[in-house]
């Protein structure tokens, strides 16, 4: 039996993680936290799942890490320093790894990688992602990520930067630039979590679209992870690492 907590537990994501942990034959849920309960509750697990807020994940991860415990994270607004500040704190405590990935989705994993392998084909590339209303943070962290994985590949293709002629534009019309890719936020009622990233060529159009039907869509990946967290050394960046992609 693994022993897991979940930090979040009261939320949107995390409800369904702490339904899915205890229904697993191999995993106990030892302690479930949300914001006001002390974070010592958690001293018992082994590994600890995160799904709460841009805002306070680096604390909570810099507790678990120091405490011996493997965080599997959810929670998204990562960019190069944070994942950087990570990686010191796993340094400095040799035997703990972590796991953080911006969508544990297997389907929006899968969405990211063929966007990644269709770039380098495409003139053009944007994003659309579109999500419920009360998330906290925007462009969402599949998004960011999506960019720069599209980035990524159209460099080393060494594709030639993308056309655009705007020379008046209101602010915020083309979307954010994500490493030289356009991401467009939509937050709309009704909506879960859904992803278009549109590539253009000559007379071609290829859409590749995901959409999140309902959250429990996470636990799958979320279990992937809890379950192989303590044998991936040091900092793993994206469920993809663990789906032989
Ligand atoms: N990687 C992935 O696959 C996915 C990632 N996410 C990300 O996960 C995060 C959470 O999303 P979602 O579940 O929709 O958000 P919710 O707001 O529904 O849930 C977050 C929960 O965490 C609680 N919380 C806030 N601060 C703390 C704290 N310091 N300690 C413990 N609990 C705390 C909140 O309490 P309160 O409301 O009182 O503040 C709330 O109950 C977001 O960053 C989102 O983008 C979401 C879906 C999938
Ligand atoms: O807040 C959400 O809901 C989601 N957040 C993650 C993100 O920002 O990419 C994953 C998914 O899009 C749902």
């Amino acid at each position: 039996m693994i022993r897991v907590g979940v930090l979040g537990a009261r939320g949107r994501v995390g409800v369904e993680v702490c339904r899915a942990v205890e229904a697993a034959d191999d995993l106990e849920l030892v302690a479930a936290v949300d914001q006001g309960d002390p974070i010592e509750g958690l001293a018992g697990a082994e590994v600890v799942v995160d799904f709460t807020h841009p805002d306070v994940v680096m604390g909570n991860l810099e507790w678990c890490v120091s405490h011996g415990i493997h965080p599997v994270v959810g929670t998204t607004g990562f960019d190069a320093g944070r994942l950087a500040t990570v990686r010191g704190w796993l340094d400095a405590n040799p035997g703990v790894n972590a796991l953080i990935a911006p969508n544990f989705g297997i389907a929006a994993v899968l969405m990211m990688h063929f966007a990644q392998q269709a770039a380098r084909y495409f003139e053009s590339a944007e994003i659309v992602e579109l999500h419920h209303p009360n998330k906290a943070d925007a462009p969402s962290g599949t998004a960011r990520r999506t960019a720069e994985l599209v980035a990524e590949a159209r460099r080393k293709a060494g594709a030639a930067p993308m056309p655009d002629a705007t020379s008046t534009e209101l602010d915020g019309a083309r979307g954010a630039d994500v490493d030289g890719v356009r991401v467009h936020a939509v937050r709309l009622a009704g909506l879960i979590a859904h992803q278009e990233v549109i590539l253009g060529g000559d007379g071609e159009i290829l859409t590749i679209r995901h959409d999140t039907m309902n959250r429990s869509s996470f636990t799958p990946g979320v279990l992937l992870g809890v379950r192989r967290v303590r044998e991936l050394p040091g900092l793993t960046v994206g469920l993809e690492h663990l789906l032989d992609l």
